[in-house]
């Protein structure tokens, strides 16, 4: 597994806006699209492309094309869906492929109560956006799903991850192509599975509601 933290001001100095407990939910949402879309452009460093000809209005000129098949991005509902206007703006040519998750707040198990995905992704790049990677077991449940459908390499995009959670995908996708790309690598996990310092419920304070 790859892990790559992101380290520029800008991105640190809008995490520290989500993080603010008093940031309200539309300028929340906002932050977090931006936030993506300066986090897409590591993530999407490995995405396939191929040479192309193009003539400009004075000689021919190479460049790249996103190759077929196209880059499936997956954003885990609910909190995951405040991730994919970021991420489509920086690839809009992308296909776009939706799970819905819940985590059990006494368990922390997660369970999975949509799915709307291609049947076969042979061949698939994919990059699943959650923002918040705690325990690691909502992402591991999606990683699994998209390589037992035969993707062949993913990319999990995260605002914020715990370490116990972060080693516990590593631990359990060993040999599989795996990168994840943070915001964030916060302190630890409190004893009821939050982040800390983490933000809170990422669902929640992205469309206002609580608990
Ligand atoms: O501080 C947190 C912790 C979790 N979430 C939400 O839960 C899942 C991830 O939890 P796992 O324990 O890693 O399965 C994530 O999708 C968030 O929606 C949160 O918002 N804040
Ligand atoms: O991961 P959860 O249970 O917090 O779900 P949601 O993203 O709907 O808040
Ligand atoms: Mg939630």
């Amino acid at each position: 597994m790859r892990v790559h933290v992101a380290d520029h001001p800008l991105v640190t100095h809008k995490l520290t806006v989500l993080r603010d407990k008093r940031t309200p939910s539309p300028t929340f949402r906002a932050l977090a699209e931006e936030l993506v879309t300066l986090l897409a452009y590591e993530a999407t460093r490995s995405v396939r492309v191929e040479p192309i000809e193009v003539e400009t209005p004075v000689a021919q000129a190479t460049g790249l094309a996103i190759s077929d098949p196209k880059p499936l991005v997956v954003p885990i509902l609910r909190a995951g869906l405040g991730m994919l206007e970021g991420m489509v703006k920086l690839m809009p040519n992308a296909e776009v492929g939706f799970l819905g998750m819940v985590r059990n707040e006494e368990t922390l198990q997660p369970a999975i109560y949509a799915e709307r995905l291609p049947e076969d992704l042979s061949n698939r790049q994919c990059f699943i956006l959650d923002p918040m990677l705690a325990t690691g077991g909502s992402l591991l449940a999606a990683i699994e799903y998209l390589f037992d459908r035969g993707a062949v390499d993913v990319t999990a995009v995260c605002l914020i991850a715990a370490p116990e959670g972060l080693k516990a995908v590593e631990e359990a996708t060993q040999g599989r192509n795996l990168t994840v790309v943070l915001g964030a690598l916060d302190e630890k996990l409190n004893e009821v599975g939050y982040i800390v310092p983490g933000l809170g419920d990422a669902g929640d304070r992205l469309y206002g509601t609580v608990g």
